[in-house]
């Protein structure tokens, strides 16, 4: 079975990030490409790191009316993403839009809650329910729009897994025990995430911003290994 472990690599410079996809190869199971690389190297850029042979996972995080999400969607198909994110806030219409115009074989997931956000944050859009209760709200509209399955946090994964048991999970906001969160609100250590029911975890800085990324990565796989089964209950 391939690493659940991606790897995010968020740089806008080509050649850091072949470099980096060549260093942890041997210990992830595909790279994260997102609007930062993606702005700076577009389709051209994508092309070069997915060549090197691993899943790409494209997180561009669409967001638009049906008619131009269903359209970009399609224009991606010649970089046979493996995953490509929408937004779940974007509706009902746009995810099915999504999910109809996507290459067989990739997975649409839809971004329901931010890592980056918590309820004080929510309530600053507008949005009164705790990010369990929109996670919760915004998965079952993934779902029955036809999408593969979401992005969410660690915590909210296992609750997820029991509502949505044929859904897929990718969680990002993943820090190794001790580890800077930076930006991040919603955070769970590797194994933690893993054993509540995430199909791939997301791991950027931790990796990315080490003296030695390849080792970084190695770690975190180690450490996956130890994981428990799923032990949802929620
Ligand atoms: O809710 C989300 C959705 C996507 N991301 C992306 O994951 C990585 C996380 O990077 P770290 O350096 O490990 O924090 C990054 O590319 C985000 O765009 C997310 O963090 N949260």
């Amino acid at each position: 079975m391939s690493s659940p472990l991606f790897v995010a690599i968020d740089t806008p410079a080509l050649d850091q990030a072949l470099a980096l996809a060549s260093a942890v190869t041997a210990h992830v199971g595909g790279v994260k490409l997102g609007l930062e690389f993606f702005a700076a190297n577009g389709p051209a850029g994508v092309a070069r790191v997915a060549a090197m042979g691993l899943p790409v996972f494209l997180d561009l995080k669409l967001h638009d009316i049906p008619n131009t999400v269903g359209k970009a969607v399609a224009a991606l198909t010649p970089l046979k993403p493996a995953v490509l994110t929408v937004h779940a806030a974007g509706g009902r219409a746009m995810l099915a839009a999504a999910k109809a115009a996507a290459p067989a074989g990739c997975k649409v997931v839809a971004v329901t809650v931010l890592t980056s956000l918590d309820s004080t944050d929510l309530a600053e859009v507008g949005v009164s329910a705790s990010p369990a209760e929109q996670v919760a709200r915004l998965a079952d509209l993934a779902r029955s729009a036809g999408c593969d399955g979401i992005v969410c946090s660690g915590e909210e994964v296992a609750a997820a897994a029991v509502r949505w048991p044929e859904g897929y999970f990718v969680v990002p906001g993943i820090r190794p025990a001790g580890s800077d969160v930076g930006d991040q609100k919603r955070v769970l250590t590797p194994p933690e995430a893993l054993a509540r029911g995430a199909s791939m975890l997301v791991v950027g800085r931790p990796i990315t911003a080490a003296s030695d990324p390849a080792e970084a990565a190695r770690s975190i796989a180690a450490s996956l290994d130890a994981a428990p089964a799923l032990t949802a209950t929620a």
